[in-house]
């Protein structure tokens, strides 16, 4: 049995007609569903032991405040990180990479220096770099993409150089499934003297994540998209460089102490988690990752590359049908864009909902990727863990049929 049907009825969401079809979800790039487990623990926490954490001397208090950090703790384990001071807790992917943007951003880069990011990034990874360009008169530099949207690592090294201060590229791309090559990224950047700000959105769901085996310096990504809540994500910084960082936001929580005119912080972790944190988000998050590590991260990308090699070459066979980035299956990371030629990806996505299908369409904030590959929008299914063979067949079926509604009015 394949672990999508083995860990399907963990999903209660996932058993739902749509359109009178069983629902096939394939938007788990975009967000993915929660298990029992993580439903289970959050419920329990808030039924039980929830309170504000680190100030309250009463038990539940405590309780809390244990629980909390030992979410904590998990996520340290989970992405191998040194130490529970380099694990801090944000809303999501999008506000991690904004704290390194600003706080990072402001003390380290200078006017004239050089931040270098690919055509393939989401929104979330672009416009906080365009923001720091702005207030320090500092130059973005794009990487190029080889023909099927890998980046190019030629271009990369001729545009490194002493003056690039912030490399920032996503792990996995969420549009083409792209896997870019961390490790070999952060090694060439550090020869420089860069940082490299890692967007992990993507990734994290798919593989294993080993902070201190790639030797990021900051790695970015959310609850939400690794079968936990949304409102929790992660930043991961390394020590020396979160130290030296001043805080985002200010007010309880943050502080060592408050003078009338002035205030010192407290130690990290807790200086950049200003105010009440979510703490069922954190527990989720920890039950998420429990989940995960149970299964497996190397059984679920082979889980999820079997499906990619089985449904890739299904969807290229089919004549009329655009499929974007590379052609091999492995070098899809649980993604795949598509287009039907002369359907709009709005109509392809409201006709294959029709069939229960549920796809994404649209840009997928990854503007500048679209005008790279010169289309305004494109239609885009993604794997999860429960993703079953069952669901890839009603795909493939709802392509064709979607295809051929539009072409001759029969679906
Ligand atoms: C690569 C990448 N980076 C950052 C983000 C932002 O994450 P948060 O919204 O959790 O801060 C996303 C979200 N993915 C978008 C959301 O919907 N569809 C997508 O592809 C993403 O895919």
């Amino acid at each position: 049995m394949m672990l999508g049907d083995k860990r399907r009825n963990d999903f209660p969401i996932l058993y739902q007609t749509v359109n009178d079809e069983p629902l096939v979800y394939l938007d788990n790039a975009a967000t993915t569903q929660k298990p029992r487990q993580v439903l289970e623990a959050m419920s329990y926490y808030d039924e039980h032991d929830h309170a504000n954490v680190h100030r309250g001397v009463h038990t539940l208090g405590a309780r809390a405040t244990e629980a909390y950090e030992a979410a904590r703790e998990n996520v340290r384990q989970f992405i191998h990180a040194h130490s529970t001071k380099e694990v801090l807790f944000t809303r999501g992917t999008t506000t991690s990479l904004n704290w390194v943007a600003q706080s990072y951003g402001d003390v380290a880069v200078e006017a004239g220096d050089d931040i270098l990011l690919s055509y393939a990034e989401h929104h979330a990874n672009l416009v906080p770099w365009q923001q720091l360009a702005k207030r320090k008169q500092a130059n973005l530099v794009y990487i190029d993409l080889d023909e099927e949207g890998r980046l190019d690592m030629t271009d990369f090294q001729t545009k490194l150089s002493s003056k690039t201060k912030i490399v920032a590229l996503a792990h996995v791309t969420n549009v083409l499934g792209t896997i870019q090559p961390i490790k070999e990224i952060a090694r060439l950047t550090h020869e420089v003297g860069g940082v490299i700000v890692v967007d992990g959105a993507q990734s994290v769901p798919h593989m294993a994540v080993d902070v201190q085996d790639l030797d990021v310096d900051f790695y970015a990504f959310s609850g939400h998209k690794m079968y936990g809540p949304t409102g929790i994500g992660v930043l991961y910084g390394k020590e020396k460089w979160l130290e030296q960082m001043s805080p985002v936001e200010f007010g309880g929580e943050m502080i060592e102490f408050v003078h009338l005119y002035n205030s010192t912080w407290a130690d990290l972790p807790w200086k950049f988690e200003a105010g009440t944190p979510n703490m069922t988000g954190a527990i989720g998050l920890s039950a998420a990752i429990d989940y995960l590590t149970t299964i497996g991260m190397t059984t679920i990308m082979q889980h999820e590359q079997a499906l990619m090699a089985d449904v890739l070459p299904r969807l290229q066979a089919i004549e009329g049908v655009t499929v974007f980035g590379p052609t091999s299956p492995s070098e899809h990371a649980g993604v795949i864009a598509f287009n039907i030629d002369g359907i709009h990806p709005h109509d392809v996505a409201t006709a294959m909902d029709m069939q229960g299908v549920a796809v994404r369409a649209g840009h997928h904030c990854a503007q500048p990727l679209m005008k790279w590959l010169d289309v305004q929008a494109t239609n885009r299914a993604s794997l999860g863990l429960y993703t079953t063979q069952a669901d890839l067949n009603q795909f493939i079926q709802a392509v064709i049929a979607t295809k051929e509604f539009f072409q001759n009015g029969t679906i």
